[in-house]
């Protein structure tokens, strides 16, 4: 865990900065984002992500966790040689190989055209693979979804439901790294647990990395291995889920108290 240790100083200088450590899934370094009118929406964000772990991004609305998450499969495109994957800048790597191994899931599922199995083939059909019925319920099995499902159409489908099978969906491309966007926040609490559920399978089954922005502070309590806050585009404290009342930057402390 030493890799977290925030050294402080203008930024954190972590494992990224004396070359690649194999230990390290991503690699982030002084990313930033300049919006068209030229505020600054990340500022120089460096940090380490390990394999196999989950880390929590949290903050206040507007902080921006989500611009950070959406740089690492380049949903935006960051600076060259500021986002790496296994050591290699994503910037070099094909996008949608990318996208590929850094799957993606955003707070509200949108299904595609079709059957919930059409959903789940979606991404090997891309590739000229279709996954049998037999591999479409294990997939769905793995999301927590009932594999008699797999005739259902989209539309037919409850939120959690849907978000469920966009889980499957994602999996189905067999990624290394997942991002999740508040991928819980429009649930009810036993979907919310479900999905939390196999957050932790997928890390320790498949050492699965997961990077998850939530607003729950209690969520990311339960499932993360290591929280990040993230205030004015800036990560200001890197802390474990039972540290957070540790915070010492103000805003994280007035962030934290008015959340719990
Ligand atoms: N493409 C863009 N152009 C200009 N400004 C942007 C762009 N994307 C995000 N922003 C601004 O950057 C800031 C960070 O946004 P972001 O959505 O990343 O924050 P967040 O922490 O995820 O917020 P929330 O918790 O409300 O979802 C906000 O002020 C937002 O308005």
């Amino acid at each position: 865990m030493e890799a977290f240790e925030v050294e402080g100083g203008e930024d954190h200088l972590l494992a990224a900065e004396n070359g690649h450590s194999p230990d390290m899934k991503m690699e982030v370094r002084h990313l930033t984002k300049v919006s068209d009118k030229d505020v600054r929406i990340l500022n120089r964000i460096s940090l380490d992500i390990p394999r196999a772990v989950i880390v929590g991004m949290i903050g206040p609305s507007g902080s921006g966790k989500s611009t950070f998450l959406r740089a690492l499969n380049r949903l935006w495109e960051p600076a060259s040689a500021s986002v790496f994957l296994d050591g290699v800048d994503i910037c070099q790597l094909d996008v949608l190989h990318l996208r590929r191994r850094v799957g993606m899931l955003f707070q509200l599922p949108v299904m595609f055209e079709g059957t919930v199995a059409d959903n789940v083939r979606y991404g090997p059909q891309l590739r000229g693979k279709k996954l049998s019925d037999n591999e479409v319920h294990k997939l769905l099995a793995l999301a927590d979804i009932d594999p008699s499902f797999d005739r259902k159409s989209g539309g037919e489908l409850s939120v959690g439901q849907a978000q469920r099978v966009a889980l499957a969906r994602t999996l189905a491309n067999e990624p290394e790294v997942l991002l999740l966007d508040e991928p819980t926040s429009a649930l009810d609490p036993i979907s919310t647990q479900n999905i939390e559920d196999v957050l932790v399978k997928l890390k320790k089954d498949r050492e699965m990395t997961i990077v998850i922005v939530s607003h729950s502070i209690k969520q990311i309590q339960r499932i993360a291995d290591v929280v990040c806050l993230l205030v004015n585009g800036e990560i200001v404290e890197i802390l474990k889920p039972d540290q957070l009342s540790e915070a010492k930057h103000p805003m994280a402390q007035r962030f934290l108290q008015l959340s719990s």
